[in-house]
């Protein structure tokens, strides 16, 4: 290579954007472009070594951000790594929030030669699509009024429970809730009052059960609860002290005097039973419940 194209090539590294930087085989720095100098906040200083380098970025914070309180425990993992393959490449993300994506790649005579790309950009955009993902995830899990769980989840949800209970000869039972006359509430009082007795039963439910319990709701006035590791007793209770807490509401300032009910049917899981024929039992437990003159549990 010709002197001009040396210091050609050497004018284009130190104008590149990507950080480009070489050591000699006894990590001493030989060569950063100014671009690696920013990102990892290289020191001004005579024969920097990489490990001192890295010590100054743990004890400055500035540069690259070192996860460990410990650094000598952290350089002696990294050295173990450094050299181990003839390339090495990783994310690194810095103290000025910049993330990069680093190519070392170590030659037969030991030099190593580094050089980090800017990637904070196509990291910004990776979260933003994470946090959809999330977001959306949880929207087509939730009902959008009440924040319970909506059909499609409970449905999913119901065969890994029976899995659970069965794996761990636990018992289980599911709880089907109706409002009771419900259609009245929205004729006498309007539909954003429906709207509002619907909310008032979810929060009612949500202080009344166990976390463990998945609360859902399946149609617009009908309610699932799957109750793990329950008998059909304690969650007759449980059900129970959400009637109770009905019953006690203060109906003027909860619910500008509307007063609901609701009517219940729990079936326990059996040895025989699939997701549908115990759902089946708690549907017919309770319609006997509505015919027997609402506001009751049966099972
Ligand atoms: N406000 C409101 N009403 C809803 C929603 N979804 C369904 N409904 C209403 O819920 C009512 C359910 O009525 P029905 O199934 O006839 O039952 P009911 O009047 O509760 O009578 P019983 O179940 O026999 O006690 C209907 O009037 C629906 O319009 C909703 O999201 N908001």
């Amino acid at each position: 290579m010709s002197d001009t194209t040396e210091h050609t090539l050497l004018a284009c590294f130190d104008e590149s954007v990507q950080g480009v930087a070489l050591f000699d085989s006894q990590d001493v720095m030989l060569y950063a472009n100014s671009a690696f100098r920013s990102m990892l906040a290289v020191p001004v200083v005579d024969s920097l070594t990489w490990e001192g380098l890295m010590r100054n970025c743990h004890a400055k914070r500035k540069g690259l951000i070192i996860a460990d309180d410990d650094i000598g425990a952290w350089l002696s993992r990294v050295q173990r790594k450094r050299r181990a393959a003839s390339v090495r490449t990783f994310e690194s993300d810095l103290f000025d929030g910049r993330w990069l994506w680093v190519v070392e790649s170590t030659h037969a005579d030991g030099h190593v030669m580094v050089v980090a790309t800017d990637i904070t950009e196509l990291k910004t955009t990776e979260r933003t699509l994470r946090q959809a993902r999330d977001t959306a995830l949880v929207h087509a899990n939730t009902d959008s009024l009440t924040g319970l769980f909506n059909r499609r989840y409970a449905l999913d949800w119901l065969p890994k429970e029976i899995q659970a209970a069965r794996l761990g000869h636990r018992s289980l039972c599911v709880g089907l809730i109706d409002l009771d006359d419900f259609k009245e509430v929205n004729d006498t009082h309007g539909h954003q009052m429906g709207d509002h007795v619907l909310k008032h039963l979810a929060d009612k439910m949500r202080c009344h059960m166990r976390p463990a319990d998945t609360i859902s709701r399946i149609g617009g006035d009908e309610f699932l609860i799957i109750f793990p590791d329950t008998s059909l007793a304690d969650a007759s209770c449980a059900l129970s002290r959400v009637r109770q807490a009905i019953a006690h509401a203060d109906v003027t300032v909860e619910l500008a005097g509307v007063k609901y009910s609701f009517s219940a049917g729990i079936a326990e899981l059996s040895h025989e039973d699939t997701s549908k024929s115990l759902l089946q039992r708690a549907d017919t437990v309770l319609y006997a419940a509505k015919r027997g003159g609402r506001g009751l549990n049966m099972m």
